[in-house]
């Protein structure tokens, strides 16, 4: 059967449990640097996110935005303290399962998209699902393409990465952490490399989708129009939460 023929069938209709904690994390603890430049960057944060809703992360530079997604998105430990996803604490998880979660229930969207250059739009869109290889052939490709019409690219996903201006890049960036519906999307300064108009563009659609996809959002951001369009703003200082 061809893909064409069978797409209403292999576009998938992700659940939506909105509400649901997502993600939480309990007293996590972060040092950074050696001797004399070692710096207390966390101390005994405690975060959670819902599924459907987007919180903000703000504070001033330096307070530990960027630390604390990074220990959210497993691509770093932390001392002490819980990181609970999938109903399980994986802070101290092995490497081989620390990928498998950030591969299943985790998209990262940053500031610069890290999108591979001698790749389309649609190979690019197509890498994580064909990392994890959930679905199909047929099932990934509708679901690129689907991700690629609904951040508005629908008629440039054969277009090489490079051959896209930086907003468009964004939107595949945002296509392609959306592509294996993961539970939850991190976002560290997604929009910090746009100008006003592709940055609205930019979180209107991260929002939308992840909110149709019933997806825990959390963004660090240093722009005040963005964070109070969020559902929820959680301030940091000097490595904990002051609000
Ligand atoms: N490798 C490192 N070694 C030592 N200190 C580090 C290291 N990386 C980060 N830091 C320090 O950790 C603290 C927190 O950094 P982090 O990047 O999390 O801050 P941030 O709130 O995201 O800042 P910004 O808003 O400027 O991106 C800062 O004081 C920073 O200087």
């Amino acid at each position: 059967m061809s893909a064409i023929n069978n797409k209403d069938n292999n576009i998938i209709q992700p659940e939506n449990p909105a509400g649901e904690v997502a993600l939480r994390c309990e007293k996590l603890v972060r040092h950074l640097g050696e001797g004399e430049a070692r710096v207390h960057v966390l101390r005994e944060v405690s975060f959670s996110a819902r599924r459907g809703s987007v919180t903000a992360i703000v504070g001033p530079s330096g307070c530990g935005k960027s630390t604390l997604l990074y220990l959210l998105g497993l691509l770093d430990r932390p001392e002490g303290g819980e990181i609970w996803i999938g109903g399980r604490d994986v802070a101290q998880a092995g490497d081989d399962e620390r990928t498998a979660i950030r591969n299943e229930h985790i998209g990262f969207v940053f500031q610069f998209h890290f999108l591979l250059p001698e790749f389309t739009a649609l190979e690019n869109v197509m890498l994580p699902m064909n990392r994890l290889g959930r679905w199909p052939m047929a099932k990934r490709l509708d679901w690129a393409r689907h991700l690629l019409d609904a951040v508005g690219l629908g008629a440039k996903t054969h277009r090489l990465a490079t051959q896209l201006s930086g907003g468009e890049q964004q939107r595949v960036a945002i296509a392609r952490a959306l592509a294996n519906q993961p539970s939850i999307i991190l976002a560290d300064e997604p929009t910090g490399n746009l100008d006003v108009k592709n940055s609205a563009i930019v979180f209107d659609l991260l929002t939308r989708l992840a909110k149709e996809n019933g997806q825990a959002i959390t963004l660090v951001t240093h722009n005040p129009e963005i964070a109070d369009r969020c559902d929820r703003i959680r301030t940091m200082r000097d490595g904990v939460f002051i609000d």
